[in-house]
């Protein structure tokens, strides 16, 4: 597979680095990284001779590409910006999934995918339990889902916390809106169960944690669920868990199978 990629943080370079160096997918190569601004061309025509791959600061060029999926791990602002132009051309795997609380957003990307024949990828990102959610849901026996999330306080605040704060409680689309960089997870736990107005997030700054906690509580018709998550964090950016790009792998190792286990 082709892959197009926009994104050179933690995601992006941890991506690189395993796909066209160690070639631990050997089926898959990242052909191309696009960036249109001024100001990162340089990394990215270094990154691009490091990687052994093609720069490019173009959409229009990018999307010209003979590429069989674009990785998007930016921000949501660059989801929001480039994912419906993107699945006019070809499949697209977001990992910036907040973009989705967006619901007017959501439906109309899901049209232009579906109207060009092209997938979304959604990976499960830093958490887990997806699978457990989603079949809960498919025949409407989940009744509550409640995300707590548990960062580092320099995660989420500029403030020097003394003690652990709870930051936000609320429903998962404020908690985007106000967390843009740390409560993707609960838009992915909302798209996989009982949607951001019905999916409960609580986010708390921790002075003293090394590592994001996810716990996830759930019940229903199908039983009751929790499952904690202890992610370590990437090592270029702490608000980041590790685990992120692993299920970007992930995806695209199970994206050629023929038996594949639902996640
Ligand atoms: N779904 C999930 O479970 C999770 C999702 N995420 C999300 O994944 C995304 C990537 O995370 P991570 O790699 O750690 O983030 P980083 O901040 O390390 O990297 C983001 C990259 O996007 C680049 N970028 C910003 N604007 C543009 C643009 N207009 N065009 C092209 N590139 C751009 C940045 O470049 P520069 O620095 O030069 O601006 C930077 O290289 C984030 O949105 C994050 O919130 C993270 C954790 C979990
Ligand atoms: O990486 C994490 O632990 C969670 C995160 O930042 C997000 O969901 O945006």
């Amino acid at each position: 597979m082709n892959i197009g990629l926009i994104g050179k943080g933690s995601i992006g370079t941890f991506l690189l680095k395993k796909i066209n160096e160690e070639q631990l997918l050997p089926n898959h190569r990242i052909t191309a990284i696009f960036d249109e601004r001024e100001s990162s061309r340089p990394t990215i025509t270094a990154l691009a001779e490091q990687y052994r791959c093609e720069a490019v600061f173009a959409l229009k060029t990018f999307l010209e590409k003979d590429l069989d999926l674009i990785i998007e791990c930016a921000t949501i602002d660059v989801a929001r910006k480039y994912s419906r132009r993107i699945v006019k051309h070809t499949n697209l795997l977001l990992i910036s999934i907040g973009v989705l609380a967006d619901t007017y957003f959501a439906d109309e990307l899901e049209k232009f995918a579906k109207e060009n024949g092209q997938k979304v990828f959604l990976p499960s990102g830093a958490i887990g339990g997806l699978d457990v959610i989603k079949a809960a849901q498919v025949a409407g026996e989940l009744d509550s889902v409640t995300l707590t999330s548990r960062k580092p306080a320099k995660a989420l605040t500029d403030k020097t916390l003394l003690e652990e704060k709870i930051v936000f409680e609320g429903f998962a689309d404020d908690a985007i809106a106000k967390f843009p960089k740390n409560a993707n997870v609960a838009i992915a736990l909302s798209l996989a169960g009982l949607g951001a107005r019905k999916t409960n997030v609580k986010i708390i700054a921790d002075p003293i944690a090394t590592k994001n906690i996810h716990h996830i509580e759930a019940e229903g018709g199908f039983g009751q669920f929790e499952v904690t998550i202890t992610n370590n964090p990437s090592p270029d950016n702490a608000k980041t868990s590790y685990l992120t790009a692993l299920s970007i792998l992930s995806v695209l190792h199970s994206i050629e199978k023929t038996v594949v286990i639902n996640s």
